[in-house]
């Protein structure tokens, strides 16, 4: 059993749950957050920093590793985590999504999804065995199906054609797998805003009896009220006792609504994104520190943050490494970004543990967005 889910308490409040996911490289307190290092590195990020302010999982992508340097490289280097030096847990995305998001001339049949390449234009092709065969070589310890994430919005019945072929390439990748020994391959929940294909997407993973649940399909751009309205009727249909994975999410507000309606991991490119042109998130709200009005503000960053950057440097000083393009600036901010999202996740397990993650949710709330909405 290379990954296993120990539910340790449920939040009297809400769906929210504390749990530890138990896998080959390490125990993941959940519900987590889960920086994504996309090439094998979290941009700008040393694996000795990300351990430093508490992360224990991080996620890369079959796609891009795919693409380059080639899964046979890092097989040969001895897997994702010798390559990357990470001694910790690792999920790789199983490059559906990101093969729709990045590259040009795709055809997606019963077969697989050919593409061009988003580097070299090369003709290329990605089948759910070839999904699975770059991730056998990869390594990572929690690993995903070879899916399609239809757009948002599309009609029913794609939304029903595409869901139920998601399903079959499911099966064949469970086939596939060459290493469930030690690789645990999760199964994502499609079925785009239909609440009756969700629910059969839902009952047809759960019969498979698999190591953990994604839900797939959201955050491509739905509003939050519809993606919370979808993960309200899906997550109760997911067993207990199994982990439950949010994909691409997110922001602070979606973490805390998607912890209380009963998920336990997220994802997303957000905090070192939006880090790089100088946006940061602090206990008041964002900060647009390459702002001109921060250009003389010599208080810290955050004042009630006690991370590296908070700690030794000034808005000011961030804000001319910035807008000089200093890449220590992109350091700095990526740092702090990442260190807020994981210590609010602290918080949301705190909240938890307490039964009072409505009232930490309000608070929160009020403090970041100036208005509990
Ligand atoms: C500044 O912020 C940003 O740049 C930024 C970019 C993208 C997202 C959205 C990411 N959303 C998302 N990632 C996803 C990855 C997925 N992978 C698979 N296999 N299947 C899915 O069904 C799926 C859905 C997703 N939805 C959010 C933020
Ligand atoms: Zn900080």
């Amino acid at each position: 059993m290379p990954v296993r889910y120990e539910l340790i308490k449920e939040c009297k409040q809400s769906g929210a749950r504390l749990g530890r996911l138990h896998t080959p490289h390490g125990t993941i307190d959940t519900p987590i957050f889960m920086p994504v290092g996309t090439q094998a590195t979290v941009k700008a990020m040393s694996p000795e920093e990300l351990k430093e302010m508490g992360s224990q999982i991080i996620l890369s992508n079959t796609y891009h590793l795919f693409l380059r340097p080639g899964h046979e490289i890092v097989k040969e280097a001895g897997g994702l985590h010798t390559f990357m030096n990470w001694d910790r847990a690792i999920l790789t995305d199983s490059g559906g999504f990101q093969v729709f998001s990045l590259s040009q001339l795709r055809n997606i049949t019963e077969e697989g999804v050919s593409f061009r390449s988003h580097l070299s234009g090369e003709k290329l092709f990605i089948s759910p065995e070839k999904a699975m065969e770059i991730q056998n070589a990869l390594g990572a310890d929690i690993i995903m199906a070879f899916d399609e994430c239809p757009p948002y919005p599309a009609e029913r019945d794609y939304v029903k054609a595409s869901a139920e072929r998601t399903y079959r390439w499911l099966k064949r990748c469970i086939s596939a797998h060459q290493r469930p020994g030690d690789q645990a391959l999760f199964g994502i929940v499609q079925g785009g805003m239909y609440r009756d294909l969700r629910e059969e997407s839902a009952r047809q993973l759960v019969d498979l009896d698999l190591p953990g649940y994604a839900v797939g399909g959201l955050s491509v751009g739905e509003p939050k009220e519809i993606m919370y309205e979808v993960l309200s009727y899906t997550t109760p249909l997911l067993p207990k006792d199994k982990p439950r994975y949010l994909m691409g999410v997110g922001s602070p507000d979606a973490l805390i609504q998607g912890a209380i309606l009963g998920i336990d991991m997220f994802d997303c490119v957000l905090p070192t994104r939006i880090a790089r042109n100088g946006t940061t998130m602090t206990s008041q709200g964002r900060v647009v520190v390459r702002n001109a009005k921060y250009a003389r503000d010599f208080s810290p960053l955050d004042p009630n943050c006690d991370c590296y950057t908070c700690r030794n440097y000034s808005r000011a000083y961030l804000r001319h490494l910035i807008k000089a393009d200093e890449i220590f600036g992109l350091r700095l901010t990526s740092y702090h970004n990442l260190y807020f999202l994981l210590r609010l996740m602290e918080k949301v397990r705190q909240a938890i543990m307490e039964d009072r993650l409505l009232t930490f949710r309000d608070e929160f709330m009020s403090q970041y967005y100036g208005s509990t909405h």
